[in-house]
């Protein structure tokens, strides 16, 4: 549902992508592995247009994002939900009005509406809605902002959900809540995933296909099994590095 064709982006005379061929199933968690800084925020970053391309498409279901008019990257970015890496929670809005904030700037709600959702997507996400509404993201725990993160991008019931490093940070419990999450919004609601990790044996445990990001370019993609055995050096190395030591990327 999601196409790149020989996509390619620099940031001044750095070329990050340099032709990503990548294919986005529907209904299925993909997770997008590499290097750090080596380009995967960047990839995931396109899907909504927060980056525009130098060269190449991308699509999302069948519709262009690269060239894509404010009207059309609306639609998208409502198809669409982004986990930031942070959270990127509004610091001086309580926990309630956060979750609130893409429905009343997407949608028309009455209070009664707004607040039954407002409760609907934190207890999704494992909170109490009576203790947290009230509380301001600084009296929350990494993990407990993380979910109302989660909660905010759910309140549009996209589509799909990009998360960048859903996982980073976190204790291992907490970790765990959230690739069960993504794997119940796959099972439950057949939700569509993208997801940029470091954390391999987490990944292992939420993805149906999988992708690696090496140089720029996506150097193998498949199912976890075909990925697993694949015989691409890089991938081999990637998966293996925490058990062998160093990765000798450059
Ligand atoms: N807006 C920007 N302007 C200039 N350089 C950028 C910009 N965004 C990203 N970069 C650079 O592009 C490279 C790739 O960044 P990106 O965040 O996509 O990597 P990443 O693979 O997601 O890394 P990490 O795993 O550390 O988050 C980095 O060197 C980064 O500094």
């Amino acid at each position: 549902m999601i196409r790149f064709e020989n996509v390619t982006k620099s940031f001044g005379k750095r070329e990050i992508l340099k032709g990503v061929n990548l294919e986005i199933e529907r209904g299925k968690t993909t997770v997008i592995f590499g290097v750090s800084g080596g380009g995967k925020s960047t990839i995931i970053k396109h899907i909504v247009g927060l980056l525009k391309p130098d060269h190449g498409t991308i699509t999302v279901d069948g519709v262009r994002v690269d060239n894509a008019d404010e009207t059309t990257l609306r639609a998208i970015r409502t198809k669409v939900g982004f986990l930031f890496q942070s959270g990127a929670l509004f610091d001086s809005m309580n926990i309630s009005e956060n979750v609130a904030f893409p429905m009343r700037e997407h949608q028309k709600l009455t209070p009664k509406e707004l607040e039954y959702k407002i409760d609907e997507k934190l207890t999704m996400v494992g909170l109490d809605p009576a203790i947290v509404k009230s509380l301001y993201p600084e009296e929350l725990s990494g993990g407990m902002r993380k979910r109302v993160g989660l909660a905010r991008t759910l309140a549009l019931e996209p589509e799909v959900i990009l998360y960048d490093e859903p996982t980073s940070g976190l204790d291992p419990v907490t970790s765990d809540f959230i690739t069960q999450m993504i794997n119940g919004l796959r099972n439950d609601i057949g939700m569509t995933s993208v997801l940029i990790s470091h954390d391999i044996a987490e990944s292992f445990k939420a993805g149906d296909n999988y992708a690696m990001l090496f140089d720029g370019v996506i150097v193998e993609a498949g199912d976890k099994e075909a990925f697993k055995n694949s015989s691409n050096a890089v991938v081999q190395q990637f998966i293996h590095a925490r058990a062998e030591g160093p990765i000798a990327f450059h």
